[in-house]
């Protein structure tokens, strides 16, 4: 078994005329989690969503779990992307349902389970997320941002996924709730053996989540590792980013 879930090689993807990934390379290793940071517009919401195969790329291969997600359809692709969820930055639920019912979307699409056990499932799910009983029955509208972003991470996990994408999950949070955030993304990690593709802009967050960290510049991944290496890469971006004053107090803070 390879100990990556997801390989990209050679990625370029554009819009019209515009490049954003020119022969980008990525690995997500078997249980980590890793951070995708880059200046804003570099383009990482756009791998994310190329990854789940929601963007067509306009060169090279993307592999999830050992399978090129660009040869599969029907079946085949469906049950590949039952084994990720994705969480979107705005949580991208459906604003007609409640907590409960958007959760179980996803569940649906299972056969043999009846409506009994699709409900204590997402149920299951509500609560693995954070959310107080009462949230099932909330609809979006009548949630704050961060129950919003919890329930989003509640559809991400109905199937019981092995990978977990997370579009920058603490955005918009105060620092209490994206710290609680970061810590319910460990726990589900450790607890449901998940691997973790994290976008994220949060200091706070590679510091208290990431085993690895990539970062996006010029159109690729411009180098992966720890938040140690990152503090020794001398890319004028990677070095203001990792030694600018905010991280300066994210570092601070840890200590
Ligand atoms: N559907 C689209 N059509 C045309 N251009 C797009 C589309 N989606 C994204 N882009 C462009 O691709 C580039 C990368 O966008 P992306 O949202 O991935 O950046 P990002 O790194 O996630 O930025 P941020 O940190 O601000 O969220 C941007 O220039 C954006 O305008």
């Amino acid at each position: 078994m390879s100990a990556n879930v997801i390989e990209v090689r050679g990625l370029r993807t554009q819009f019209g005329d515009h490049v954003v990934h020119e022969a980008l390379d990525l690995d997500l290793r078997r249980g980590e989690i890793l951070g995708v940071v880059g200046g804003s517009g570099t383009g990482k919401s756009v791998l994310l969503r190329t990854i789940v195969g929601l963007i067509r790329p306009a060169a090279g291969t993307v592999s999830v779990l050992g399978q090129d997600v660009r040869q599969l359809s029907g079946p085949a692709r469906e049950a590949l992307e039952r084994r990720w969820g994705v969480m979107f930055q705005d949580g991208a639920l459906f604003s007609a349902l409640t907590v409960q019912e958007n959760v179980e979307v996803p569940l649906r699409a299972v056969p043999g389970l009846d409506d009994a056990q699709r409900q204590a499932l997402a149920q299951l799910k509500v609560s693995m997320a954070g959310l107080p009983w009462s949230a099932n029955a909330k609809y979006p509208a009548d949630l704050s941002g961060g129950m919003k972003k919890r329930a989003g991470l509640a559809r991400a996990l109905a199937l019981d996924p092995e990978i977990v994408f997370l579009d920058e999950p603490t955005a918009g949070l105060d620092p209490i709730g994206a710290d609680a955030f970061d810590r319910l993304i460990v726990a589900l990690r450790d607890a449901l053996n998940l691997s973790v593709f994290l976008v994220t802009h949060d200091l706070d967050t590679l510091h208290a989540c990431c085993d690895r960290i990539a970062v996006l510049a010029e159109k690729k991944v411009l180098t992966t590792g720890t938040m140690a290496e990152m503090l020794d890469v001398q890319h004028p971006w990677v070095h203001e980013y990792f030694h600018g004053p905010r991280a300066r107090a994210a570092v601070a803070d840890k200590e």
